[in-house]
């Protein structure tokens, strides 16, 4: 079992603190989303775990190891930070190979990722003519080269098609029921819902949540239900007496605030009220994202400049 184990990191760049004392564990089995605004330390926190800068204080190692005293790292950790490392004079495939043959991974590896990462007859063109979603599919398949058991993405979905976003999910998935341990960030809301079970977000370099995404959405939206129907006002009337309010939207649909699809269904079917429509709004990851960044700004100190 191979968790990515972040202690008390902390990592300044002159005087601005980039990473503040931040302590998280990415378990295995399960695709972990890594969130926050613009420069709040996503970045420098996986440059940190792969040993690519220092920490200022604290620690962050993989299996209870430093990176940097793995050996053959991409057979344990497999990671994409930024998918222009390529060269574009080689070809996909040559790429591949000479990190295949640092890391002792035999040869067939390459062909293997590129036919998974949909790059198997692009793999012979030079890098230079990929796509930015061609190049992000080959950072992919350098991530898999070692088949790691941790894999860290830095924002995988960039320029990917609808259809390599839905691929790219898949993929995830997989992997974390493979046993792997999977941490991506993005900053994409819905895609993050989407693909991640669990979601550790960061504000300013310190954690401001790490919680199931279900509970992060649930402890932070209000559920609504949605409805229209022929006869608001009886519908008004019945749903009042349970305490309930409701409100009308311009296009002629109602909503009720901090209820459930069931009772709302309920209360109409009692009081013989026709609904047209009952949908229930468990809220999305973006209402509860904000919400939280928000109430970030809200109660922190003003950032310190550097
Ligand atoms: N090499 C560096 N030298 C100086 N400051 C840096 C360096 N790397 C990062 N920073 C600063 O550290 C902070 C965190 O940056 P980081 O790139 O880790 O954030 P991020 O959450 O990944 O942001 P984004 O979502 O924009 O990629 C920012 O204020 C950034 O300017």
């Amino acid at each position: 079992m191979t968790s990515i184990d972040v202690q008390n990191l902390t990592k300044e760049y002159g005087t601005r603190r980039a990473v503040d004392d931040l302590t998280f564990r990415v378990p295995p089995g399960r695709v972990t989303g890594f969130l926050g605004p613009n420069g709040a330390g996503k970045s420098t926190t996986m440059r940190l775990v792969l040993g690519l800068d220092r920490p200022t204080s604290g620690s962050a190692t993989v299996g209870g190891r430093a990176y940097a005293t793995l050996p053959e790292p991409l057979r344990h950790v497999g990671a994409l930070l930024d998918a222009q490392a390529a060269h574009g004079s080689r070809t996909g495939r040559n790429h591949l190979r000479v990190l295949a043959a640092s890391n002792r991974v035999p040869d067939r590896r390459v062909d293997e990722v590129l036919e998974e990462t949909g790059l198997g007859t692009a793999g012979r063109r030079r890098v230079r003519t990929y796509s930015l979603g061609m190049r992000q599919r080959l950072g992919i398949a350098a991530a898999l080269l070692g088949d790691p058991e941790v894999v860290m993405l830095d924002e995988p979905s960039n320029g990917l098609d609808p259809e390599g976003i839905v691929w790219i999910r898949t993929l995830l998935r997989r992997l974390a029921d493979e046993g792997r341990t999977v941490l991506v960030s993005s900053h994409l809301m819905n895609e993050t819902a989407a693909f991640a079970d669990h979601l550790v977000v960061l504000g300013r370099g310190r954690l401001l949540a790490d919680t199931p995404v279900r509970e992060f959405i649930r402890a932070r939206v209000r559920p609504t239900v949605r409805v229209r129907t022929s006869d608001p006002a009886a519908l008004g009337a019945a749903l009042a007496q349970e305490g309930h309010e409701m409100a009308e939207h311009p296009d002629g649909h109602w909503t009720v605030p901090d209820a459930r699809a069931d009772d709302i269904g309920r209360l109409a079917s009692a009081a013989g009220v026709p609904l047209l429509e009952l949908t229930a709004d468990e809220g999305t990851l973006e209402q509860a994202y904000l919400d939280l960044t928000a109430a970030e700004t809200e109660f922190t100190a003003p950032p310190q400049e550097a």
